[in-house]
């Protein structure tokens, strides 16, 4: 599984740690920046990730800003997109198994990276269920 990381200033300590994770784990992930803490636009960095999901270069993307919402917000607007923001585990398993999220979106300054790793394992390592999913799914593509 290929793994695109990206965030803006908000989000770049949290995700210092992620990669670390994705880094011990074994995880095959690319890093779009931001590189600082210096402030930057959000924008700047969902767009190419998911651009970059979008067009299978890589299987999954992981945006964390200040809240997520920023990121989230931008990274579905890009068409193959399907970006969750979730800051719980549970959110991320169901997230897999009911939306097939390519893209998740976290916040900093919400939550921990203890709990931030935890949902980040739960999300890659849970699969789609498909069945009903799958037309809903294809609804949302549509
Ligand atoms: O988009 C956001 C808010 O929903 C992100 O949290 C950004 O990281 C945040 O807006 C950045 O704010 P700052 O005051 O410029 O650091």
């Amino acid at each position: 599984m290929k793994i695109a990381i990206a965030s803006d200033h908000g989000g770049f300590k949290l995700k210092q740690e992620v990669a670390k994770y994705l880094k011990d784990n074994g995880y095959d992930f690319t890093d779009f920046g931001t590189d600082s803490s210096d402030s930057v636009d959000y924008p700047d960095y969902a767009k190419p990730l998911g651009t970059k999901v979008s067009a299978g270069e890589f299987d999954r993307g992981i945006l964390i800003c200040g809240t997520g919402i920023g990121m989230n917000i931008a990274a579905n607007k890009v068409e193959g997109v399907r970006c969750a923001h979730v800051h719980d585990v549970y959110s991320a398993k169901l997230t897999r198994q009911h939306n097939d999220s390519n893209v998740i979106a976290m916040g900093e300054r919400v939550i921990g990276p203890g709990l931030a790793v935890d949902i980040i394992d739960t999300w890659l390592k849970t699969e789609f269920e498909g069945g009903r999913h799958e037309r809903r799914v294809k609804k949302i593509e549509d």
